[in-house]
């Protein structure tokens, strides 16, 4: 995804509150010596997965909805993950196009077992309807044949999801300048290969074409190793639980600054190493290591791109 590199890498040299500190990326490397320790994907045991279209589909329903959880103390990516599931596996037609455009707030809840209204509740509904609509106007209402039109390239997949699906453009502009983080469209890619093992619907030539997510678990992460440096005010912000608003410098730098610290990151591995790491699996490790770790303070920012 040249975009999300190429945008992300101009935020990090222009940037006022977020610093990536080479010499904190040059600790890390050192640390792990040129092998990140290895995450099976679905180490939690939580995806639905039948080797077929449905885990397809599955998967993009997921990403439709993989966003925000935080404003709920209680609710977490695992709760989405494994509520989808045990859905789908009561009731195959579950995610059909059709009946995805019907779904109201209440029903997404029944549907997660979600005592309580979920936060971005109607974001969350209007994007479910979104995917039935356009899979249905567009790909016969599956999500496999959106993935199998893409020639096994994930930047070919990344680009045709955010064209036909509004929700998943994740893009803001910072000091006049767009920038693109992708981080929903991306991670279906990434998901699609960790669950497919890289075969079939998960088979893409380009992999390493994909950047890390962009999420607000890792950046806390790189804060916490050092590779990321907040501004007093910024972490400040952060420490207090106060909201930072969607599309602010501090927040598109937070992000845009995660994915170029892993680009670093990445190459440094190399040089250091020899050894090609992906983003992809970089981001898994770290994100694995954020969510072990519950007292990690992480930016609150009300979006529906993470
Ligand atoms: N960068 C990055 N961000 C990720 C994921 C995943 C899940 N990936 C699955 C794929 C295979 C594995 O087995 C994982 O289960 C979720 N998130 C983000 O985290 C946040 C949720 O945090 P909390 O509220 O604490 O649950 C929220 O922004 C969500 O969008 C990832 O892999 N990378």
């Amino acid at each position: 995804m040249d975009d999300v590199r190429e945008t992300s890498a101009w935020v990090a040299t222009h940037s006022s509150h977020v610093l990536v500190d080479s010499s904190g990326i040059e600790k890390v490397v050192e640390n792990i010596q040129g092998s990140i320790p290895k995450v099976e994907w679905d180490y939690e045991g939580i995806h639905y997965f039948d080797n077929g279209p449905l885990s397809v589909q599955y998967l993009f329903v997921l990403d439709a909805l993989n966003f925000c959880f935080w404003p709920d103390k209680d609710l977490n990516y695992d709760h989405l993950a494994s509520g989808l599931k045990a859905a789908l596996q009561n009731d195959k037609s579950a995610f059909d196009a059709d009946r995805l455009q019907k779904y109201t707030g209440p029903e997404l809840r029944e549907l997660l077992k979600w005592p309580r209204p979920l936060p971005l509740e109607d974001e969350r509904v209007r994007l479910l309807h979104e995917v039935g609509f356009e899979l249905e106007r567009n790909f016969g209402g599956k999500a496999s044949n959106l993935v199998e039109s893409c020639g096994k390239s994930a930047a070919k997949l990344v680009a045709l999801v955010t064209r036909h699906f509004a929700g998943f453009r994740d893009h803001s502009v910072y000091k006049g300048h767009q920038v693109f983080l992708y981080k929903r469209a991306q991670i279906f890619v990434a998901d699609l290969w960790g669950a497919f093992k890289g075969q079939g619907y998960g088979e893409f030539y380009d992999i390493g074409s994909i950047t890390m997510f962009a999420d607000y678990v890792v950046p806390a992460v790189l804060e916490q190793l050092g590779v990321l440096k907040y501004s007093s005010r910024l972490a400040n912000i952060i420490e207090t639980n106060n909201e930072i608003s969607s599309g602010s410098e501090e927040e598109v730098e937070l992000r845009a600054c995660s994915v170029y610290a892993v680009e670093k990151m990445k190459e440094l591995i190399r040089i250091k190493s020899g050894k090609q790491v992906l983003s992809v699996e970089l981001d898994l490790w770290l994100w694995s290591v954020g969510v072990q770790c519950p007292a990690l303070q992480h930016h609150r920012t009300l979006s529906i791109y993470y």
